[in-house]
C-alpha cells in the first residue's frame, strides 16, 4: 500500500510547524524521517496518520484520500506506534495487544481462537509472551515499546507508522525491532534519531529541517558530511562499512 503526502502544512496559532511537505512511500518501502529535535517529524507523522488534520495539503492511501475512509477502515490499513500512549486505565499486556484486533471486529464481538493465536504470535515475535498477565504500566520503557509493536503486528495493517521506535531500547532490542519491522514486508514510515540505524534499515530517507523537507534519497546519497554539518551541526567521517556495505557515520565533534 502506497502512502503519499502532497503539500501538507500544519500550524499552531499562526506558527507554521510543517509546510509544503510532499513525500511518497511506495508499497513495502521502509522510509525514514530524520532531522533535529523540534524539526517537525512527529507532527508530520501525526498528519500522515490522521491524529492531526493538515491545514492544507492531501494525504492519500493508494490514491484514496485518507479522510474519505472511516476511522475503522483507516485502522485496518494503518497502525501507529508512538511514545504518547495515553492510558486512562491500566491494562494487562495481553489486553493491550488484543486492542490491535479491534478494527477487525464487529461491535461487541468477543475474541475468537484466531484472535488469541494472533495476539500470542505477536507477543512471541517481540519476545514478550512471558509478560502476558503483567500490567502494561508496570513495564519498563523498552518493554512497553515492544508491546506496542506487538499491538501493531496484531492489527495486521499494511502501513506502520513509528515515532522513534528504538527509543528506550538497548542495542540488541533496537536491532531486533528494526529487523523485525523490515521483515514484515509492509509499508513503513519511521522517525529515527540514530543515523547509522537509519542508514542500515531504510530504503529511502527524508531529511526534515525547520518543518520542511531539505533533502531526500537513498541513505548513501543523503547522508553526506555536508548535509550532517548543515542540518545537525556535527562534523563526521562517512564511509561504506566493509562488512555491512552500508553507510557508516563516525561523529567527530559538534560545530
Ligand atoms: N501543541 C503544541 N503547541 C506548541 N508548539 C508545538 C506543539 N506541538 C509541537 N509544537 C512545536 O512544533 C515543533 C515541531 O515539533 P515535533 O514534535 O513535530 O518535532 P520533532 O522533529 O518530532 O522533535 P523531536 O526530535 O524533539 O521529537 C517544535 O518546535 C514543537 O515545540
Amino acid at each position: 500500500m502506497r502512502l503519499t503526502l502532497k503539500d501538507v502544512a500544519y500550524s499552531i496559532q499562526d506558527t507554521s510547524i510543517i509546510e509544503d511537505i510532499s513525500i511518497q512511500i511506495k508499497a513495502k518501502q521502509f522510509v525514514g524521517l530524520i532531522g533535529p529535535n523540534g524539526s517537525g517529524k512527529s507532527t508530520l507523522l501525526k498528519t500522515a496518520s490522521r491524529i492531526l488534520k493538515p491545514h492544507s495539503g492531501l494525504v492519500h492511501l493508494d490514491g484514496q484520500d485518507l479522510y474519505e475512509l472511516s476511522p475503522k477502515q483507516t485502522a485496518q490499513e494503518m497502525s501507529v506506534v508512538s511514545q504518547e500512549t495515553a492510558l486512562t486505565f491500566d491494562f494487562s499486556v495481553r489486553e493491550m495487544v488484543w486492542m490491535g484486533r479491534h478494527p477487525h471486529k464487529r461491535l461487541f464481538q468477543s475474541d475468537t481462537k484466531e484472535d488469541r493465536m494472533i495476539v500470542d504470535a505477536a507477543l512471541n515475535r517481540v519476545g514478550m509472551n512471558g509478560f502476558k498477565e503483567r500490567s502494561f504500566m508496570s513495564l519498563s520503557g523498552g518493554e512497553k515499546q515492544r508491546v506496542l509493536i506487538a499491538r501493531a503486528l496484531a492489527q495486521e495493517a499494511n502501513i506502520i507508522i513509528l515515532d522513534e521506535p528504538t527509543n528506550h531500547l538497548d542495542i540488541h532490542h533496537q536491532l531486533q525491532l528494526l529487523d523485525l519491522v523490515k521483515k514484515l514486508e509492509v509499508t513503513i514510515l519511521a522517525a529515527l534519531h540514530d543515523l547509522n540505524l537509519a542508514a542500515m534499515f531504510c530504503d529511502y530517507l527524508y531529511v526534515i529541517q525547520n518543518g520542511q523537507v531539505v533533502s531526500s534519497g537513498t541513505p548513501e546519497t543523503v547522508l553526506t558530511t555536508e548535509l550532517i554539518r548543515e542540518v545537525f551541526g556535527v562534523e563526521t567521517e562517512i564511509k561504506i562499512h566493509p562488512i555491512t556495505h552500508k553507510t557508516h557515520i563516525t561523529f567527530l565533534a559538534h560545530v
